[in-house]
């Protein structure tokens, strides 16, 4: 039969200690409220001693949020006390309370002479008001926490006697956190074996893990303790916390989840909201989540390369090893880019309502291409515009073969153009108050004519630095009057399209010869 897991969150206090994260209390609550519809057993709300900020928080998440809501304290009775007048509202609440228990903190913080002399003495001493601690949280409470601070870095021999003592004295949850993130999965698994074996009474306690991810192995160690007798397990939404952060929630979850096949375990997490705790926590810490990030990163579940592509639409399972509707994510993307295929992109155009033969498919393929190599991703709105102007548009008389501007604060703004008819070559160049009117004076003068600009607008149709531009035009001579539409990466090329398309329009309604032909006969 498969274990359960106890999710213990800790994202409102390791979390938080993340630097420039900080949290107000009205975000911390809606944080909890998130967590708790994400089902997780135990959240850490904060460490109540530290600040009215963090002690009011942890009042308030007491009073309303339906978990186990745990408060953090030092082996001090001050902290103590202060968790627990923050806690008292909570139907179900926990003190958390450690001291620090490898040689470099007992050494190093416990270094003044009243906790003792010598290292041995300075042990003992931590001993001492490891119990005191856990001993005088239970006056307050029944479910306590004791965690033995760099336990990662603690003599294994020293960890089991102070364990040992702290479940003497009432720990109901004994926590074994590598606070360094400095162990290996292989020793980390190797040193909960070892308390199982050592510490009398070891089943009176549930054994927690809490591991940091300084190497990248946070979620590696929970699950190699779990796998060796840890039954709770410490982590954050998106893995954020002190330094590197902690073990991330949904990677530790949904590694259980994806992988029950060779680990029998599970847990009470909702699933199906880690992705909205994941955008609530980056959005208030303000802490982005990066594009690669496991489970929850924008290309967690989004294919660009070609046969990546092709594989997904013929079987997800090709390279898909979880359901993006399982972490909350609507579904995976295809995003079309300069490594997409004609699978991908054929498939993205049906989505838009696009049906084409495969010569056009193939003739489409080519213009999406040279777009994709100017731009980062091709978006919807870039193919929609690549239709209609390019795909469905009939055949233009005129085409913008080639396009150079020269401009700068000083210059005078000079645009040469080469355009195409069949098999001729038209080529100018013309002088203008701006780049676009240089443009559209090289394109007059290489068709022997003039229009009169009516209308001009330039709009964005997608987002971001590359956006592709939308440039309208309305111009009108003699001839008649007519608009266009021009696209490009490049407002400029984009406003040369436009004209073109404009000139080709009046053309079109006359029913008439080229221009030059017109005007030289
Ligand atoms: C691994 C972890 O994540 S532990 C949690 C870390 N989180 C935080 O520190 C965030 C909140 N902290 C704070 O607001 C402050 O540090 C406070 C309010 C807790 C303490 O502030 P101060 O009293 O000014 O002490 P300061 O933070 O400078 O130093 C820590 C003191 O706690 C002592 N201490 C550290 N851990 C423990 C412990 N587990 N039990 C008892 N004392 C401890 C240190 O030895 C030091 O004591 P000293 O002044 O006698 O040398
Ligand atoms: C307070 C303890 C559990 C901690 O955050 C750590 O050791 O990393
Ligand atoms: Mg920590």
């Amino acid at each position: 039969m498969p274990e359960k897991i106890i999710i213990f969150d800790t994202t409102l206090r390791d979390g938080e200690q993340s630097p420039g994260a900080s949290l107000n209390i009205a975000e911390k609550v809606e944080i909890a409220r998130q967590l708790a519809r994400l089902k997780v057993d135990v959240i850490e709300a904060g460490f109540p001693v530290s600040s009215p900020a963090q002690f009011e928080a942890v009042k308030r998440i007491a009073g309303e949020v339906p978990a186990i809501i745990a408060g953090l304290a030092r082996a001090k009775e001050g902290d103590i006390k202060a968790a627990y007048q923050a806690l008292k509202e909570a139907p179900r609440k926990r003190i958390h309370t450690f001291s620090s228990t490898s040689d470099y903190h007992i050494l190093g913080k416990f270094g003044s002479s009243r906790y003792g002399q010598t290292l041995a003495e300075k042990r003992k001493t931590v001993i001492q008001m490891s119990i005191d601690a856990v001993q005088y949280a239970r006056t307050f409470c029944d479910d306590v926490e004791f965690s033995a601070e760099d336990a990662g870095r603690t003599d294994i021999g020293y960890l089991a006697e102070v364990i040992e003592a702290a479940i003497e004295a009432g720990a109901t949850t004994v926590n074994i956190p590598d606070t360094t993130g400095y162990t290996l999965p292989d020793e980390f698994a190797e040193k909960i074996r070892q308390l199982k074996k050592r510490v009398k009474n070891i089943e009176r306690a549930v054994i927690s893990v809490h591991c940091h991810n300084d190497l990248g192995l946070a979620v590696a160690n929970s699950l190699a303790a779990v796998q060796a007798g840890a039954r709770q397990v410490e982590c954050t939404v998106n893995g954020i916390g002190e330094r590197a952060g902690n073990a991330s929630l949904e990677e530790f979850v949904m590694a259980l989840n994806v992988r029950k096949d060779i680990l029998p375990f599970y847990t009470a997490i909702n699933t199906r909201e880690i992705y909205n705790a994941s955008r609530m926590v980056s959005t208030f810490t303000g802490f982005p989540v990066q594009p690669n990030k496991a489970i929850v990163g924008k290309n967690a579940f989004a294919h660009e390369s070609g046969i990546h592509q092709d594989g997904v639409l013929k079987d997800r399972n090709t390279y898909e090893i979880m359901k993006p509707e399982d972490v909350g994510v609507s579904s995976s993307k295809i995003v079309l880019g300069r490594h997409s295929g004609r699978h991908g992109l054929k498939a993205r155009l049906q989505e838009l309502g696009y049906r084409l033969s495969e010569e056009k498919l193939d003739q489409v393929y080519k213009l999406f291409v040279k777009l994709a190599d100017k731009k980062k991703e091709v978006y919807d709105e870039d193919l929609r515009s690549l239709m209609g102007e390019e795909v469905y548009s009939e055949k233009p008389a005129y085409l913008l073969d080639y396009l150079h501007v020269f401009l700068g604060t000083s210059a005078i703004p000079t645009a040469t153009v080469r355009l195409k008819k069949d098999d001729r070559i038209l080529e100018e160049s013309a002088t203008g108050d701006g780049p676009v009117d240089a443009v559209f004076n090289a394109i007059d003068r290489a068709l022997h004519t003039h229009f009169e600009v009516t209308d001009y607008q330039v709009r964005s149709v997608t987002s971001g630095r590359d956006a592709l531009g939308e440039v309208f035009v309305r111009i009108q001579n003699g001839l008649g009057e007519a608009h266009g539409r021009g696209h490009s990466t490049d407002i400029i090329e984009a406003s040369g399209k436009a004209y073109l398309q404009a000139i080709n329009n009046i053309l079109k309604q006359r029913d008439t010869v080229s221009l030059e032909e017109k005007t030289s006969a």
